[in-house]
């Protein structure tokens, strides 16, 4: 079933100037259950359709229905039971606790007085203990980092147990472990408790791996699809490869490229490295090895290239032999070697 339906949508702003049209999308549906990461490049509109589907901004054309009803003929009350918005800057004015905050996403479903019942504050403690955020339950919501008031925002919306989460750019602020945490956790939500959420985020890589769909927005349009549909097609790098980034479809990676070109090379490992048996992963390491090089503006090719690299292992040592431009030079590696600066001083410059 369908939380979300979009109807031939134009999003954007009226003005006394005219209306600014940011993006039209002829269909769109979030169904219970989906998690789906919505990115793009910096303006092209992520935020404006996020506030066109929480009803916060008017569409200029069409309509968006929340489990079947048009979002702007939705009550109040009715919209915060059924939509809940993480946007990624929050301050509040006056001394607030890390709980107060959180139980703010209770109010849609307290009685008449206003009072939550021990059930609601289960929730609350619930959701502070899924977003890793009960530590401060009782600090002042204004003196937390910027990551550990997104966990809080996260929690509040997961309390207020709406249909429909949306999230602005809600991971932006948490290392590394916390946005894939913050991910899974979004994951599971949906799944086991049948809710949509959409979440925008520059984590291209994170949302290939997690989740279920990606909506990709470009020239006014989304594309949409599951990560191997969108893989297999190239979206992603259609939509973001530039002269200096390119999208690695097979490793799922943005690889840096040099705008200029430099000399060709190849790498290659000699039958003797199957005799080492040290505490490294050589196929790991001629891997990066070769994204340097690239990102250097070197040219991999297997083809008689003007630099030969290749990596032994001799007399209990690893040695790398690198030849062009008619020299050959040994080198005994002790896992310290620069290799691009070995080649760059022996041979190019
Ligand atoms: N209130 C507004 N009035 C007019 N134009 C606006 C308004 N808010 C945003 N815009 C413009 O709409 C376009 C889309 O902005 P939006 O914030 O939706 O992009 P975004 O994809 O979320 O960007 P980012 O990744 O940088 O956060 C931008 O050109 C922006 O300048």
């Amino acid at each position: 079933m369908n939380i979300v339906e979009v109807q031939d949508l134009t999003t954007g702003y009226s003005s006394k100037n005219g209306d600014k049209v940011i993006g039209q999308y002829p269909s769109l549906q979030l169904e219970k259950g989906d998690f789906v990461a919505l990115i793009g490049k910096n303006g092209v509109g992520k935020s404006t359709l996020l506030k066109t589907l929480s009803g916060d901004i008017s569409p200029l054309k069409g309509e968006v229905k929340i489990l079947n009803k048009k979002v702007d003929e939705l009550s109040s009350l009715d919209k915060s039971k059924q939509i809940s918005f993480v946007l990624s800057q929050v301050h509040f004015t006056g001394k607030l606790s890390v709980k107060d905050v959180v139980t703010l996403g209770r109010y849609p479903y307290v009685n008449w007085w206003g009072k939550l019942s021990k059930s609601d504050n289960d929730i609350v403690l619930q959701a502070l203990e899924d977003v890793g955020a009960i530590d401060f339950i009782d600090r002042d919501v204004n003196t937390l980092s910027d990551g550990e008031r997104q966990k809080v925002m996260i929690a509040r919306a997961i309390a207020q147990d709406t249909s429909l989460i949306l999230l602005d750019e809600s991971t932006a602020h948490l290392d590394l472990i916390n946005r894939i945490e913050i991910f899974q956790l979004l994951k599971k939500i949906a799944r086991t408790r049948n809710k949509a959420i959409l979440l925008s985020t520059h984590e291209v890589e994170m949302s290939l791996q997690v989740a279920d769909k990606l909506w990709i927005l470009s020239e006014n349009k989304c594309i949409v699809g599951t990560p191997d549909m969108i893989i297999s097609k190239n979206d992603i790098g259609n939509v973001f490869n530039t002269e200096t980034v390119g999208f690695d479809t097979q490793n799922g990676v943005f690889n840096f490229c040099a705008t200029h070109k430099s000399f060709s090379f190849g790498i290659e490992l000699e039958p003797s490295i199957n005799d080492y048996n040290g505490d490294l992963n050589i196929e790991n390491r001629v891997l990066w090895l070769k994204r340097k090089f690239q990102s250097e503006g070197c040219f991999l090719t297997n083809e008689t290239p003007e630099i030969k690299i290749s990596l032994s292992y001799k007399n209990d040592i690893l040695e790398w032999e690198i030849e062009g431009f008619g020299k050959v030079i040994k080198i005994h590696d002790h896992n310290k070697t620069d290799l691009y600066k070995e080649v760059v001083s022996n041979f190019i410059i």
